[in-house]
């Protein structure tokens, strides 16, 4: 009987997808087992002997961080990415002075109301590079009680050659990290380009702050994966695919306009659409966003919708929106009442929703600070916020669409299909009271 040499651990386990929901505390263990991990997981040393590391985040708790790592690592050498504006300098500098091994980075933030969005991890081990993409904020709230998405590179060995990813990976992530235009990162852009990327099969889509435009225009936001989904979907006589359904699901939503034509459907939708041949069917466009009873029934109850800044400013502007909306609802993965702070896009191949076509998951929320709008009669795109996440392409993985009965199939962290929002469901909106029916705490939100 062959015996394994070496346990498999989760993010092996979790090939060849790499796609993890984090840990939450309260549910059935085995929920925790399949295609799940902590922060201290990611960082565990079973992984290898971690040299130094970078983390990109908006929100940092740097004790609650330190902790994840093992003792034996504490003191190595760790860079801070964070959105530069006076209040999270300040905040920064304080939680991170006592630590001599902590460099901090500001990121730019160039345009008014743009965010440091992007959640990423360098993790360098003596035997390679890991990347990671994820969702959740270095703070204990986020890795709790809720659902938040996770892509964990393999750990790509040292190379004298540029060995780059058939999806033009290092060269999309390098292309990124230069936008920072920060010294602090020179050393991790010198890293990325002496590692062997060739085993990673996703693609990168990222934003950055700026006005795109020209060579820069499909370089980033919804025009990158308009642009992507071209190059990369080539499905035989994906003309049959027209008007498959697509999936967007988020933890806020911005602006969007009086109706859904300024920008939803006229500008984003024609970019989630793209096929590689173009169509003019407008194919059916699900929203998934939290009720106000998914979160009053929440593992956290109403304090789950901190995390789910929509405000009433916007939602009043746009009631049009709530015809799009459907409810978080994941019985398969144990997590309807893991509120979601995951963000999450794909479309099906029909409404039966047993195959999907692409698969997205991202920092992006809903809202064309994140994903661009354009401007100049369509020649550039304004982009207010930094995000980043990974594509999942069918033919990456040599098939033709991901079919959800295969095995190991592609794990969805959502019941497929959506349920609509019924008439009595509201979305959830954050500075509002919810004082008549007390939450899973036996307490009411009055953020007055
Ligand atoms: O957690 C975050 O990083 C975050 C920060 C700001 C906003 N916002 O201003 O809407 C949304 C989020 C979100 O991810 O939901």
């Amino acid at each position: 009987v062959s015996k394994r040499l070496t346990p498999v651990n989760k993010i092996d386990q979790s090939e060849p997808y790499r796609f993890l929901l984090s840990t939450v505390h309260g549910i059935q263990d085995n929920y925790n087992q399949q295609n799940a991990i902590s922060l201290k997981e990611i960082l565990s040393v079973e992984h290898g002997q971690l040299i130094r590391s970078a983390q990109f985040n908006y929100m940092f708790d740097i004790e609650f961080l330190l902790e994840q790592y093992p003792l034996e690592f504490r003191l190595k050498p760790l860079l801070i990415v964070h959105g530069d504006s006076r209040h999270d300098n300040q905040s920064i500098k304080n939680q991170c002075s006592p630590y001599p091994q902590i460099e901090i980075c500001p990121a730019r933030l160039d345009i008014p109301f743009g965010t440091h969005h992007t959640k990423m991890m360098f993790l360098l081990y003596e035997t390679g590079l890991r990347i990671v993409i994820h969702t959740a904020n270095l703070i204990l709230q986020d890795w709790r009680q809720k659902t938040q998405g996770i892509w964990i590179s393999p750990i790509c060995p040292k190379t004298n050659d540029d060995r780059e990813s058939k999806t033009n990976f290092k060269k999309d992530l390098l292309e990124y990290i230069e936008r920072y235009r920060a010294r602090q990162l020179q050393f991790w852009q010198k890293t990325i380009n002496e590692h062997d990327f060739s085993s990673i099969n996703v693609h990168l889509i990222s934003s950055t702050p700026g006005r795109h435009t020209g060579p820069d225009l499909n370089k980033f936001g919804h025009l990158k994966l308009r642009q992507t989904l071209k190059n990369y979907l080539n499905l035989d006589k994906d003309e049959q695919y027209n008007s498959s359904p697509i999936i967007g699901q988020f933890s806020s939503i911005g602006s969007l306009g009086p109706n859904a034509n300024s920008w939803l459907t006229k500008e984003f939708l024609t970019s989630l659409k793209q096929l590689s041949s173009s169509s003019l069917e407008s194919p059916e466009l699900k929203l998934i966003y939290p009720t106000v009873e998914n979160v009053r029934t929440s593992l956290e109850g109403y304090m789950a919708g901190g995390s789910l800044p929509y405000n009433m400013q916007n939602a009043m502007r746009q009631t049009w929106l709530v015809n799009y909306l459907h409810r978080w609802k994941a019985d398969h993965r144990h997590r309807s009442q893991a509120s979601p702070h995951i963000k999450t896009y794909l479309r099906a191949t029909n409404d039966q929703f047993k195959d999907i076509l692409w698969f997205l998951v991202t920092s992006a929320n809903l809202s064309k600070a994140a994903w661009g709008v354009l401007e100049k009669n369509n020649t550039q795109l304004m982009i207010r916020s930094y995000e980043i996440g990974v594509l999942y392409t069918p033919k990456q993985f040599s098939k033709a669409t991901f079919s959800l009965p295969d095995s190991p199939s592609f794990p969805i962290p959502y019941d497929l299909p959506p349920v609509k929002y019924q008439t009595s469901d509201k979305p959830w909106i954050v500075d509002v009271a919810y004082k008549d029916k007390p939450d899973s705490h036996g307490n009411m939100w009055d953020p007055s």
